[in-house]
């Protein structure tokens, strides 16, 4: 049987924070804390009377102490949020998802002693097709951390990292890949209007062959590689097709520099 979910006060309830919490709340989170700029709509969204809605930490109840706190704000607004904690909240483990921040960026704004996890999730967490990848220094409790895996377990696949700087390369892969595939949606979309197929149709076949075409790798045996040759017939469409995607200025470098820049970015984002 799953860990039962902490207590939780998460601050910062926008689009990553809003979809990983409506997976919490589906999956019996215990009575928690919001704390977002947007209180009304958030209170409104989840009509919960069990969650406490706030604009602000200093509105929290004195009796209520999170076993855990989630920080979902914008990277730029991190340290405004960790400082702004009341001292009675600073010995609660701090789960990080926002991209780039350091756990010893994060420790700034905390105490020596605060556990601290970074987590990078993606969107899919809304609809429970999430990827979550964790790091943890080594000191982190065990209990900690299995609480950690089953909050981000409820939103869909979740793995460890041994070393924080593989963060990164989680972050451009999987924090932004979502983006990757939605620009292609869209680019395939817009290509679909010059060959006058409706609209309609043109979004059913490109949603269900990216959904069958990622199901089929998620559940095959078979490597990407061997999947793309059974698509390819000798002197076919697809290879046709592949001819102009496999040139090296094409897809093979684009994407490399795609994913250089995501990592760039974050490495940035720490400063
Ligand atoms: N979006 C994504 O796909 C992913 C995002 N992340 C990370 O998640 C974090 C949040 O991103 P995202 O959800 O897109 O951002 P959003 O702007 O959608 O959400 C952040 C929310 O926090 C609110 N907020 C900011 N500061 C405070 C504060 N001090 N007190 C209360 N509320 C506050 C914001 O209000 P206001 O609008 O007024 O600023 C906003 O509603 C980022 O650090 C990002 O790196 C990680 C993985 C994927
Ligand atoms: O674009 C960003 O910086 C965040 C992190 C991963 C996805 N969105």
């Amino acid at each position: 049987m799953q860990n039962p979910l902490p207590s939780l006060m998460l601050i910062g309830c926008g689009k990553m924070g809003g979809a990983l919490f409506s997976r919490w709340v589906e999956n019996a989170l215990p009575p928690s804390a919001v704390v977002d700029h947007h209180k009304e709509e958030l209170t409104q969204k989840f009509s919960s009377t069990q969650h406490i809605f706030s604009a602000s930490v200093k509105e929290i109840p004195d009796h209520f102490t999170p076993q855990m706190i989630i920080l979902a704000v914008k990277p730029a607004k991190a340290m405004e949020a960790l400082t702004s904690l009341p001292n009675r909240f600073k010995n609660s483990p701090v789960i990080s998802i926002l991209a780039g921040k350091t756990v010893a960026y994060l420790r700034a704004g905390l105490t020596p002693t605060t556990p601290i996890i970074r987590v990078m999730p993606n969107t899919p967490s809304l609809i429970g097709a999430g990827m979550s990848v964790a790091y943890a220094e080594a000191n982190i409790s065990d209990p900690i951390k299995a609480a950690c895996a089953a909050l981000f377990e409820c939103a869909g696949e979740f793995a460890w990292v041994e070393h924080e700087d593989l963060m990164h390369a989680v972050t451009a892969l999987s924090g932004s890949g979502p983006a990757y595939i939605f620009y292609l949606a869209e680019l395939l979309l817009t290509i679909a209007k010059n060959y006058k197929l409706p609209q309609p149709l043109a979004n059913r076949l490109v949603t269900q062959t990216l959904y069958g075409s990622s199901l089929l790798l998620k559940t095959s045996a078979l490597t990407p590689e061997e999947l793309r040759q059974q698509v390819t017939s000798p002197q076919g469409t697809t290879a046709a097709a592949l001819s102009v995607l496999m040139q090296p200025s094409a897809w093979p470098e684009t994407l490399e520099r795609a994913l250089q820049a995501a990592c760039e970015r974050s490495r940035e984002l720490n400063q």
